[in-house]
């Protein structure tokens, strides 16, 4: 298997080109793939395929083998990916995901590309959208979420992928190795959730640490970011425009009064390697 490890604020991918590998092996061995002590090490796998409804179709699967049907870093790298291999020769393109159509915009300067921003969708509340246990049409903002000893009140917001989002004052005092496990898997979230916690700064400015669902503990998660933004947002905590803090970097967030999300950020080659796959499968 020929790859590039890439990574969005050190959320990092395996990029593969689909076409040209033996994707049912790699879906089934992913898990083996994305382990860092004895595979390649990654939250996750992107595949570059062809589709028929867009330029260029992404498919994510996460480090533990779940498929995703969206991916906010991912986006991003994929973009960059595609575009710098010629792939996709348009700065403005379209990408297919479970999720829906996504729309990525390649910034340059000086020939390199500096970031990507994409038009990632609209957010919802919606019990349905999420998923949430409950009403269809009930908006999932006060969830009662009880861990151990500890109630906490969440909002689920739906970004093609489900997040529960907490605020809280101090984001590093989070045990988010004890907590984001129990909240991934709460029978709130019939397909599990992202588990974000978050923190205000001030009007435009929001710091957050994730236990993403698939994956555990990440440096960084873009449609987390944009679902934290449009939590803090609905509150009146903070503004449209927004900065979010990871432990990786900065995401910047954009929201529209038609609850469109645009997130702008990095993406980054690392390497390029080439894995005998039956050496790990
Ligand atoms: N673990 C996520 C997919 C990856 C999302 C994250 N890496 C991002 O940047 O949005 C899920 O199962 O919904």
């Amino acid at each position: 298997m020929n790859f590039t490890k890439m990574h969005g604020l050190g959320n990092d991918f395996i990029v593969v080109k689909g076409l040209e590998e033996d994707i049912q092996t790699i879906i089934k061995n992913a898990k083996k793939i994305c382990d860092r002590h004895f595979g390649v090490g990654a939250d996750g796998i992107l595949l570059v395929l062809p589709s028929d409804a867009a330029d260029i179709k992404m498919r994510i699967i996460n480090s533990d083998g779940s498929e995703a049907p969206m991916c906010g870093n991912g986006v991003r790298c994929f973009a960059s990916f595609v575009y710098k291999k010629g792939i996709v020769a348009k700065k403005n393109m379209t990408v297919e995901t479970i999720a829906g159509i996504q729309r990525p915009e390649i910034i340059m300067k000086d020939d390199i590309v500096t970031a990507i921003k994409v038009d990632i969708g609209t957010y919802s509340f919606l019990n349905q959208d999420i998923p949430v246990e409950g009403e269809p049409d009930k908006e999932a903002k006060n969830l009662e979420i009880k861990i151990d000893e500890n109630l906490f009140e969440a909002t689920g917001v739906d970004m093609g992928n489900p997040h529960c989002v907490i605020f809280t004052d101090d984001v590093e005092k989070v045990p988010l190795e004890k907590w984001g496990p129990k909240i991934e898997n709460y029978p709130l979230f019939p397909l599990k959730t992202n588990v974000e916690f978050v923190q205000v700064i001030s009007k435009d400015h929001l710091k957050m640490r994730v236990w993403e669902r698939g994956c555990g503990i990440t440096m960084a998660c873009g449609t987390g970011a944009c679902a934290v933004a449009a939590a803090a947002f609905e509150k009146g905590f903070t503004g449209k425009q927004v900065k979010v803090t990871l432990p990786g970097g900065d995401l910047f967030i954009e929201l529209t009064d038609d609850k469109r999300v645009y997130m702008t950020g990095p993406a980054q080659e690392v390497f390029e390697g080439h894995l005998e796959l039956e050496k790990i499968c």
